[in-house]
């Protein structure tokens, strides 16, 4: 095997890179470009930017009909960065913070001309890298030495390969007798657990949980959603049906990670729902990729389940991914005052059942 990094690895250098405020270089035939994330960049890195060419900062049409920019590119805008404006500006840009104390003055130019191509590559990046997706990004630029290379087609997050690392066995207070099984994947992303309970059957449907983390409310009982009183009760109802599997998957709030969730309950307490929170911040509504959970199934050697789930997407995207949903179970519980709002908007705008 050659000692050169391959694509998954390369990705994998560009997230971390893009974390601590290192420009990468994305590529796709007909041009080349630098890109650095907004959310990490510092004064001195743009002025070396800067030395480059005309910058601009790519934002998601969601972020961008925000500050009432035009995104020309339909999906995403280019936003020219004004000669006297820097690294204050840009994270104004992305950061949707202040935006009701401090509005940006406009008007934000908006490029038109030339390709969105690599600034979409670029997004797709920053969003992976859990960074708020925004990113400055220089096109017809000269690759500079010892920045990470990427073509923009490796930028697009393959079927996550998950590797099993360890199981052992986990007695659980409210699910009994279990095993914990650990999977890493190829990528070098975070890693994602598997809970058995019992000693379920491979030829029978399953009782199934695909539970993504919430920090929040699985760890410290917030009452601002459901998620802790869900895992509880999909452990419980396996312990009674005998046996379960219980998916963790490591994909904080709605694969937007901690930090950004946490900007969106700030923008939350500023008046606005789950849904608008993740808009004004340049996300959907709902970033997970849910190929995981089949693929996670699948190397388990389960291919039926009986889901735990008020989400159909869930339903839909376990079958795309080869695996028989012969039945949805409801799981409604932990009402609150404080989480009512947030459960009606998830089902009035991103069609959960309730
Ligand atoms: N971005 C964002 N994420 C949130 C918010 N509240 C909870 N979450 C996250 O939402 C996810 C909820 O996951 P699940 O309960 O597995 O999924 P679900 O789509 O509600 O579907 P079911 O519970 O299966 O019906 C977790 O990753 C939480 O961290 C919020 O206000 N904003
Ligand atoms: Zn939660």
């Amino acid at each position: 095997m050659s000692l050169t990094p391959g694509p998954l690895e390369r990705l994998n250098r560009a997230r971390a890179d893009l974390r601590v405020g290192l420009p990468v270089v994305l590529t796709d035939g007909a041009e080349v470009a630098l890109v650095a994330a907004a959310e990490t960049l510092d004064a001195d890195r743009l002025a070396a930017i800067r030395a480059l060419g005309q910058p601009v900062v790519a934002l998601t049409a969601h972020r961008a009909a925000t500050l009432k920019a035009r995104a020309y590119d339909g999906d995403l805008a280019r936003i020219l960065l004004p000669k006297g404006e820097g690294v204050a500006w840009i994270e104004a840009l992305a950061d949707p913070a202040d935006d009701l104390t401090h509005p940006m003055k406009g008007p934000l130019l908006s490029q038109r001309e030339g390709r969105a191509d690599l600034h979409r590559a670029a997004l797709r990046l920053v969003k992976s890298a859990q960074l708020l997706p925004a990113a400055l990004v220089v096109t017809g630029v000269t690759a500079p030495e010892g920045l990470t290379q990427l073509s923009a087609a490796e930028t697009a997050t393959p079927e996550t390969r998950l590797t099993p690392v360890i199981a052992a066995r986990l007695p659980m207070r409210l699910a009994g007798a279990g095993r914990l099984h650990v999977f890493r994947p190829e990528d070098g992303g975070i890693e994602h657990y598997a809970v058995e309970v019992g000693r379920p059957m491979r030829d029978t449907p399953v009782l199934a949980r695909l539970h993504s983390a919430c920090f929040t409310g699985d760890v410290l009982g917030s009452l601002k959603c459901d998620c802790g009183p869900q895992l509880h009760a999909a452990l419980s109802a396996m312990h009674e049906a005998g046996s379960g599997v219980l998916l963790y998957l490591n994909q904080e709030g709605r694969g937007i990670g901690l930090a950004n969730k946490m900007r969106a309950y700030s923008l939350q307490d500023q008046g606005f729902d789950t849904v608008e929170a993740n808009h004004r911040l340049g996300f959907e509504d709902d970033e997970r990729d849910f190929r995981l959970g089949a693929e996670l199934l699948r190397k388990m050697g389960f291919s039926q389940v009986r889901l735990l789930t008020n989400n159909p997407r869930k339903v839909a995207m376990l079958q795309k991914g080869g695996i028989e949903v012969v039945a949805r179970v409801p799981l409604q519980v932990g009402l609150t005052d404080e989480n009512a709002a947030y459960l009606a908007t998830k089902a009035a705008k991103s069609g959960h059942l309730l």
